[in-house]
């Protein structure tokens, strides 16, 4: 149980949330993305102009990698920004179906989608598992340059460093005394 977190974000800004294992990066992200309510607090933003992408990636397995974004895109309402196959490393697996991608590329396939959706504030649950240390970099490089530079937001925990000029905050300074609590999470429905 978390009390006290309070911060605001600006346009163009991103928060990384750190803290060991257990510590309610999650249980945090979950909340502020409206999946759990909070026993108390407010939280003021936009809304319908939010996503979540967690450990799950969401991909289609019996899509290619064009036809996943391209559904994630329609899906959102959104043109397919052709630049992402780029921005993600997947112009060479435009074709392959995702069932057939390693874990590493659907992996990838699972945040190109963010590029693709129009979504102004993301909260990100450890984006990078399963990402080589270039595709890590290549991450945070579309963070900072494709999603804050265009005026997005972006929560992140992670415990790894994405390169981003960010705030960091520790949650564990913000663990409080555990009170009766009711299971609430379900699966991990990430996306979709
Ligand atoms: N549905 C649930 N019911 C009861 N306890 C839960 C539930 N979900 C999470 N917890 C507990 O809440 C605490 C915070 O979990 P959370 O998943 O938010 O941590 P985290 O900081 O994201 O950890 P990690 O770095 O391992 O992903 C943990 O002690 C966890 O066991």
């Amino acid at each position: 149980m978390l009390s006290g977190v309070n911060f605001t974000l600006a346009a163009g800004e991103a928060l990384v949330l750190r803290g060991p294992n257990g510590a309610g990066k999650t249980t945090l992200l979950r909340v502020l993305a409206g999946l759990q309510p909070a026993d108390a607090g407010d939280i003021e933003m936009p809304q319908g102009d939010s996503a979540y992408a967690s450990h799950a990636d969401g991909v289609k397995s019996a899509l290619s990698v064009r036809e996943n974004l391209q559904f994630w895109a329609s899906l959102y309402g959104a043109p397919l920004d052709e630049g992402v196959f780029d921005d993600f490393d997947l112009a060479a697996l435009h074709d392959r179906l995702a069932a057939n991608l390693s874990a590493g590329q659907k992996r990838r396939l699972g945040l190109a989608r963010l590029g693709v959706i129009g979504r102004k504030i993301l909260f990100l649950d450890e984006p990078t598992v399963s990402l080589d240390r270039a595709s890590v970099q290549r991450f945070g490089n579309w963070v900072r340059d494709r999603h804050l530079a265009r005026g997005g937001i972006a929560v992140i925990a992670t415990h790894i460093d994405l390169g981003l000029e960010a705030r960091e905050i520790d949650i564990a300074t913000f663990r409080a005394d555990p009170v009766q609590t009711t299971a609430l999470r379900g699966s991990d429905e990430a996306f979709l």
